[in-house]
């Protein structure tokens, strides 16, 4: 029987649920994080959003057949188009102007997890590139889906961080999630145990700078 996505997520659940159910993301949820604490990692995340735009390019250039490279053309748009176009508007409603963003010194853990993709990418054919993007694409659509179940969520205008979970939430997040799963299902099937060692260690990896990139926006760090 071959490999699938959730045998990843399965080979780290501790790291996974730890990335997925990390404090911030609570905070977030429950409407509770600082104002300051969502302001540092809008402007990181914006660092670390044009690192990943340039991940997706590296994907199309690995691509071997006209499939694989819309599906790196469709990454590029839904980041460029969806994630950040949104999250320029949530800079400029937390009070980040262009020139703020233009100016950004690269925190550690921004620094760190997006070299680290985009040299897994360079050195690794196709799939240890969509492996170590893949607790970003797949990460996040869990959290938003997770966050949706919780009790504490706070749902509508009462909550600051609504949009946020929103985008997450929305159809074009959801629907470029559930590609990715299946793409990544296909290619697993056919893997050897030691191949899969190897794709696992990627994504525990890639799953514990997701971690330390939460905690940057809880600790402020630079
Ligand atoms: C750090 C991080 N990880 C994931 C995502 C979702 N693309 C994001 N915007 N930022």
């Amino acid at each position: 029987m071959g490999y699938r996505f959730r045998d990843l997520t399965a080979a780290c659940q501790d790291d996974w649920r730890a990335y997925i159910e990390h404090d911030f993301v609570r905070a977030l949820g429950a409407g509770t994080l600082e104002a300051d604490a969502f302001r540092h990692y809008l402007q990181q995340d914006y660092l670390f959003l044009i690192h990943f735009a340039r991940a997706y390019a590296l994907a199309a250039y690995k691509s071997r057949d006209l499939d694989e490279l819309r599906q790196a053309f469709d990454g590029l748009k839904t980041i460029l188009d969806v994630e950040l176009d949104l999250h320029r508007g949530f800079c400029r409603d937390w009070g980040i102007s262009e020139s703020d963003l233009a100016a950004l010194p690269e925190s550690r853990a921004t620094l760190a997890y997006t070299r680290y993709v985009l040299d897994a990418g360079s050195r690794g054919d196709l799939l240890d590139l969509r492996i170590a993007l893949a607790p970003c694409l797949v990460g996040y659509g869990e959290i938003a889906g997770w966050l949706a179940a919780q009790p504490f969520t706070l749902r509508g205008d009462a909550n600051p961080y609504e949009p946020w979970i929103a985008m997450y939430e929305g159809d074009d997040f959801q629907a470029a999630m559930r590609a990715e799963i299946a793409w990544l299902d296909a290619r697993l099937a056919e893997v050897t145990p030691a191949r899969f060692e190897q794709l696992a260690r990627l994504f525990r990896d890639a799953t514990r700078l997701e971690i330390d990139f939460w905690q940057m926006g809880l600790d402020r760090a630079d």
